[in-house]
């Protein structure tokens, strides 16, 4: 479990800050931990905002919701670098589902750490392809601390670290939960990742 080290005042000489990121595949419970942190975070007087890319409104315009029904309130943001116009009367910035901002990401990120603010960044690490996806992987490799969760496969009850997706359609993004995606360890997702390679060989050779 991730014990946060001590946040001094952002002014005071001692402090340093730093980014912590949550990845994993869908169902793994990033959302909660993230809500765990801000939680915590809260009750240690720190103060708080958390933000969420604009796009994704699955549950709520503004609210952040676990697949537990957990939520904090979010502020939706178009672009990453609007993130520090929200963000100067805080300590801690906690950013959900941030595959979807753009790579400017990683210099937000980066200059907030450096001015003294705690970040906690949360998002998925591989797309539906099992690729990286967008900026986590970035973020990963300039962060302090990274904590990487496991889904339970939907298959077969294994560790689940990919994120299978369920209906035909090649985009990169495309928001949904249990009716388009579901968690598979490794094996389960290459057998559906084979299958629907085969699946489109077949519709090519009918369309040709
Ligand atoms: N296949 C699964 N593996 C693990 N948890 C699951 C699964 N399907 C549904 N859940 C539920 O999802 C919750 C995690 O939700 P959430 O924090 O929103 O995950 P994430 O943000 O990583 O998608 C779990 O506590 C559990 O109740
Ligand atoms: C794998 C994958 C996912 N998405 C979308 C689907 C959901 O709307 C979010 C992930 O939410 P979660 O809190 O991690 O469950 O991302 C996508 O657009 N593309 C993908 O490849
Ligand atoms: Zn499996």
């Amino acid at each position: 479990m991730f014990i946060e080290p001590k946040l001094h005042d952002r002014f005071s000489e001692k402090q340093t800050g730093w980014i912590e990121i949550i990845c994993g595949s869908m169902f793994s419970g990033k959302t909660e931990e993230l809500i765990r942190r801000v939680n915590r975070a809260t009750i240690a007087k720190q103060t708080v905002k958390i933000l969420k890319p604009a796009i994704d409104k699955r549950y709520d315009e503004k609210d952040i919701i676990s697949h537990n029904q957990n939520y904090v309130e979010s502020i939706p943001i178009e672009k990453a670098e609007d993130i520090l116009i929200y963000t100067e009367n805080c300590q801690v910035v906690a950013i959900d589902e941030a595959q979807f901002f753009d790579n400017k990401l990683v210099e937000v990120c980066t200059e907030l750490a450096n001015h003294g603010f705690r970040v906690i960044v949360s998002g998925l690490d591989m797309n539906f392809e099992g690729k990286p996806f967008g900026v986590i992987p970035e973020l990963m490799s300039v962060a302090e601390y990274v904590t990487k969760l496991h889904a339970i496969c939907a298959k077969c009850g294994d560790v689940g670290n990919y994120s299978f997706r369920l209906v035909d359609q090649e985009e990169e993004v495309l928001l949904g939960e249990k009716n388009h995606y579901e968690a598979r360890c490794r094996k389960c997702f290459n057998i559906g990742m084979e299958e629907r390679k085969r699946k489109l060989e077949i519709m090519q050779k009918i369309n040709e």
